[in-house]
């Protein structure tokens, strides 16, 4: 007989995080004993249709019963990887109030309750653990939450939805289009089970509301963040971006001025120079700014199967140490704060505009005109020789306040010289 206690884990899900999770577990047997103190094993694999079938995971260990896992007594730690918000919170929160441990990658589910699931972890003194709902496989939560508290944080941005990142990368290096891209992004595992969530920059959002909470010490919900996705980006914003020294991501910026959170997830042309033009395929990257640690940068896979079972299996063995020293519940929630949000319209940005103007004399001056007269003023222009009697004018903004750029686009939207507001992409500058 081993010496070793052996723990016993319940999967919830397995579809491509929960296989690799799975397997990365299976592949790690021998040395848990040794890494953890205790042997891991998992018992249950709880899953929708028991009929599919799954690769590398044993048909005896397959269920659909959750009552059978919630009542069973030996099973001390869930890992949730269903994803969506029902029935993933009644279930963490039936598996927090029966004193398990859970482990979740769930940032749909976080990001709106998030604060309901940290108090009933707390209450029940038990670890619920994140690290892969943000990012896949880098560690961000942890080094937030741990490495960095004696910070006070005031941004946090970057790429963090892999799928966009794929389709970016793919329509700027490579020329493909953006149904292609997405469909190989889907093949390849990293998109949300429905897909209009990272091409909308939904599932951004929701990660960047969770990055702000920890980062500000205060409750943002995705209802607080600013989303637009990539669905409305065209092959030529890609090479005008490029025209311009500029690289086109979705990206996400947080930043805490002054008590006031700004939280936003947006195409955005940043400097081809910028490291984060050059982070492509499923890479994600976070940029932390402290006021200790100035500048940290955090990069690696963000989606995929065995990426994101690695931040998963590392919070499952974080959870069995804390059960062998008793100390879970120890990292509880950290929004000790109460900041309120900046109005979306009050955020100052530079943007790019693609405006699809009428071929004759005096469109420059009108343009400029509507700009000067709400306050927008024009950093660079270009003018594209005219195609069938209609041209393309390109501006970049100075920084402006957003709800004054949204007046004269209404304005531009009512004017005949103008035939189409084509593009408006926000320019990342630094705060
Ligand atoms: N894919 C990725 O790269 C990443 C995903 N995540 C998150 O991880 C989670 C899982 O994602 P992913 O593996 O891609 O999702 P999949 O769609 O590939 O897998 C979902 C799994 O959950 C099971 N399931 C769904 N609903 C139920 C239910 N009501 N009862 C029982 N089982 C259910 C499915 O069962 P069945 O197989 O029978 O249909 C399937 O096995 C999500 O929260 C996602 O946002 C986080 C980071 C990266
Ligand atoms: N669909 C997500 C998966 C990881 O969170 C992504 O593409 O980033």
């Amino acid at each position: 007989m081993s010496k070793y206690k052996e723990i016993k884990v319940a999967l919830l899900g397995a579809g491509t995080v929960g296989g690799g999770v799975y397997k990365l577990v299976e592949r790690r047997t021998a040395e848990m004993p040794d890494k953890v103190g205790a042997e891991l094993k998992i018992t249950k694999v709880l899953v929708k249709n028991l009929q599919k079938k799954r690769e590398g995971i044993p048909s005896e260990v397959l269920t659909d019963d959750w009552e059978g896992i919630i009542h069973d007594p030996e099973i001390s730690i869930v890992i949730e990887l269903m994803g969506g918000v029902e029935p993933a919170r009644t279930y963490i929160l039936q598996a927090l109030e029966a004193g398990k441990n859970v482990v979740t990658a769930n940032k749909d589910l976080l990001a709106e309750h998030g604060q309901e699931l940290m108090e009933a972890a707390e209450r029940n003194h038990r670890d619920l653990c994140f690290e892969a709902a943000v990012g896949g496989g880098i560690p961000i939560i942890r080094p937030l939450k741990e490495c960095l508290a004696g910070n006070e944080i005031t941004e946090v941005m970057g790429i963090v939805n892999g799928t966009t990142n794929y389709i970016l990368t793919k329509m700027t290096q490579e020329g493909w289009d953006f149904d292609d891209a997405l469909k190989e992004a889907q093949r390849l595992g990293f998109a949300e089970a429905d897909p209009t969530a990272d091409v909308e920059g939904l599932d951004a959002g929701r990660k960047m509301a969770i990055l702000a909470s920890i980062a500000f010490h205060s409750r943002v919900t995705f209802k607080d963040v600013d989303v637009k996705g990539i669905t409305k980006i065209t092959a030529k914003d890609i090479q005008y971006a490029k025209e311009f020294g500029y690289t086109l991501k979705l990206l996400g910026v947080a930043r805490n001025e002054e008590g006031k959170m700004e939280v936003g997830v947006s195409p955005m042309m940043i400097p081809s120079t910028h490291p984060l033009a050059n982070v492509n395929d499923s890479f994600n990257a976070v940029f932390v700014h402290g006021d200790a640690v100035d500048d940290a940068m955090f990069q690696g896979r963000g989606a995929g199967e065995f990426p994101t079972a690695s931040a998963v299996v590392g919070d499952l063995i974080s959870v069995a140490r804390d059960m062998q020293y008793d100390c879970c519940g120890r990292i509880g929630c950290s929004c000790y704060k109460n900041l309120s949000m900046k109005p979306a319209g009050e955020a100052r940005h530079k943007y790019f505009l693609r405006l699809i103007v009428e071929d004759r004399t005096g469109i420059l001056a009108g343009v400029a005109g509507v700009l000067g007269n709400n306050g927008v003023s024009i950093n660079q222009v270009i003018q594209k020789p005219a195609v069938n009697g209609v041209a393309e004018l390109v501006v970049i903004t100075d920084k402006v306040e957003t709800r004054h750029l949204n007046d004269a686009m209404m304005i531009f939207g009512e004017m005949s010289m103008i035939r189409e507001v084509a593009s408006v992409i926000r320019v990342y500058t630094q705060k």
